[in-house]
């Protein structure tokens, strides 16, 4: 599989897009016009340039405005051409990428274009050079690859070959299979680029809003598998056209540009086995059947802390780690960890973070082989030395540089917690069970920007899908929410970005320095009777607005007597085609973690109406230290 990107596609001087590039394993670039124009350097200097990074020139472009001109452009083109042939010599290319005429002075008619093609095929072929015509979704004339294909076939010259961009063609939802019938070898290269599905006018909507693979909304993979079925075997390019990644890292952009080409590549070989391009053999997307464990970073003072408001909330303190200061507590099928070493990586977090949630286990089919996937896909790996008789649990680094742990259940890893750790033995009366059974969500807050990359992350390695991306209105600012779940609900994580630094999240930032886990949803299967076990401990709930309870009871038409009980135990509610949500939520603690308690009666959701109410109300209780007694 050869893997190329386009230069527009990352941030950077010219030199720090090559390195980026050349380091996130790609083969080879795209050089733009404009990239290349604006740079101080010969053609022949680029071009040095590019393979002393160990890349190839995939492709110059974009040539505009040639085919189907009347004179004297007609003429004028064919010279402009012959200068850019000189120049792709010295970079040492030997494709060129013509774009489908947007120009209003453009003559239709597939045989005009067809006859300038062949002529312009006869210039190419003198010197060994070839060119590609891509039809842009807002041609003036030819905006299908259909039709452009038409224009290749008719050109009927061997340096004359057709560009196919997914951009172009699922922007106008042009059926897929009308690719399939196209010879392979007549296909110079294909462009892949993602994009979230937005209404609007459609050059806008490629040049600012286009994604990797599998970060957007359009059907890539299918795409793709069209492609591959032509027995294509040449370059897959990124040409990534977004204003967020020219503002990005370029290494981040890079690397997620190369993961995103892995990941659909090895869902179009799983659809479609009898590929020509060869693709890296890797084990299927992880299914996850459960969260197995969450862990704590903490220091001393925290940990006394945290086991308070633990077992406050019903957990009960259930083994202790036999060779560090590492405890269990549990309650339902939940886990919760506390770490309190004075050295290693847990302690490194709490150093840098402060008290946090860094770590979490994944109960999956097959840990190896979920840790080999994430592996391949670029992830990096977490090791950390065990003790004699402790268990290597694969891991790799996730969200704000926390872990990720897989764990399943045909190794030793299935019992790690009986390996590991000793049971204590006697419960402390005060703790009651107050009917906590699962972790429902993880929520992690990560700066906007980054929101794409956990994305890709989460929904290359494990066999999960991304919600549609949600606003959700802080009194200081937006922060946009989207949900990544498996099918079945047993994973759900929810991405949180957060655009400024006065939203609740944007503050969690920058007070903990970094992404991470901002909030822990359990599940119960009675919220009320969860509520009253923890009022009787004395537990204070987030204090829900008495106007929120008024405009439910009329906005969804509920049962006053509900509405009222709902109001007493500051329950949250919501509802969608599938069932009813029940909500409660903790104030916040240190810098602005806090849990939240749900039943769901068959609702889907995560109850975002009520985020706005929440967050006002987390935010009057924000205090500016430390975790509560
Ligand atoms: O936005 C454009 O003009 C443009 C140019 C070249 C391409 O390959 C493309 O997909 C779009
Ligand atoms: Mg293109």
């Amino acid at each position: 599989m050869k893997t190329s990107i386009a230069t527009v596609s990352i941030s950077g001087e010219f030199e720090e897009k090559l390195a980026a590039i050349a380091r996130a394993g790609f083969d080879a670039v795209e050089i733009f016009e404009n990239d290349f124009l604006a740079f101080d350097r010969s053609p022949a200097e680029v071009g040095q340039m590019v393979r002393d990074h160990g890349l190839a020139v995939s492709l110059f472009q974009p040539f505009r405005d040639f085919e189907g001109m009347p004179e004297p452009f007609r003429s004028r083109n064919f010279d402009r051409a012959e200068r850019k042939f000189d120049l792709m010599a010295e970079l040492g290319t030997d494709l060129m990428l013509i774009c489908s005429n947007a120009s209003p002075v453009a003559l239709g008619g597939i045989d005009r274009a067809a006859e300038d093609f062949h002529a312009l095929g006869e210039r190419a072929a003198r010197r060994g050079l070839r060119v590609g015509y891509e039809a842009l979704a807002w041609g003036r004339h030819i905006n299908d690859h259909r039709d452009a294909w038409e224009i290749v076939r008719r050109a009927d010259h061997p340096s004359i070959g057709l560009i196919l961009d997914s951009f172009h063609t699922l922007s106008r939802k042009i059926e897929l299979n009308s690719i399939r019938s196209i010879p392979g070898d007549r296909i110079f290269i294909v462009q892949l680029a993602d994009a979230p599905l937005i209404e609007m006018d459609l050059l806008y909507w490629s040049r600012h809003f286009r994604n990797m693979p599998g970060e957007g909304d359009l059907a890539v993979t299918a795409f793709m598998q069209a492609v591959a079925a032509t027995g294509y075997n040449g370059y897959l390019s990124l040409e990534i056209f977004n204003d967020q990644f020219r503002g990005g890292s370029p290494d981040a952009i890079s690397r997620d540009g190369r993961r995103s080409l892995v990941n659909l590549m090895d869902q179009v070989a799983r659809a479609e086995p009898q590929i020509n391009i060869p693709v890296p053999v890797m084990p299927d997307r992880a299914k996850v059947s459960d969260v197995a464990f969450i862990e704590f970073a903490a220091g001393e003072d925290e940990e006394r802390e945290l086991e308070a408001l633990f077992t406050l909330l019903g957990f009960v303190p259930t083994a202790r780690h036999r060779s560090k200061a590492v405890t269990l507590y549990r309650q339902g099928d939940i886990n919760l960890v506390i770490n309190r070493e004075e050295k290693g990586f847990a302690n490194a977090s709490y150093l840098v973070h402060g008290a946090n949630a860094y770590a979490f286990g994944l109960m999956v089919d097959d840990a190896a082989e979920a840790h080999r996937r994430a592996l391949q896909l670029g992830a990096e790996d977490f090791r950390q030395s065990v003790g004699p008789g402790e268990l290597q649990v694969p891991a790799i680094r996730g969200v704000g540089g926390g872990l990720v742990y897989f764990l399943d259940q045909k190794s030793e890893l299935a019992r790690i917690f009986d390996v590991e750790f000793t049971p204590i033995d006697e419960t402390p009366e005060s703790i009651v069970d107050i009917g906590l059974t699962r972790v429902d969500h993880i929520a992690q807050t990560t700066r906007y920007e980054e929101m794409l990359t956990w994305l890709l992350f989460y929904t290359s390695q494990l066999d999960a899908r991304k919600t549609p991306m949600v606003d959700i209105i802080d009194p200081a600012g937006l922060v946009r929410s989207q949900v990544v779940e498996t099918p079945d609900g047993r994973l759900r994580i929810t991405l949180n970005g957060a655009e400024n630094r006065n939203t609740l999240a944007g503050r969690f930032i920058a007070e903990t320095f970094g992404s991470g886990i901002q909030h822990i949803a359990f599940e119960t299967d009675d919220i009320f009777a969860t509520a009253e076990a923890l009022a009787a401990k004395g537990f204070r709930s987030l204090v829900i607005s008495p106007n929120y309870y008024d405009d439910i009871e009329a906005r969804f038409g509920l049962d006053p007597d509900l509405v009222e009980r709902m109001k007493s135990a500051n329950i949250l509610y919501d509802q969608d085609e599938a069932g009813e949500y029940f909500q409660l939520y903790s104030p916040t603690y240190g810098e602005g973690f806090f849990f939240e308690l749900v039943e769901r009666r068959g609702y889907r959701g995560y109850g975002a109406p009520n985020a706005i109410f929440r967050i006002a109300a987390l935010k009057r209780h924000l205090r500016p230290k430390g975790m509560p007694k």
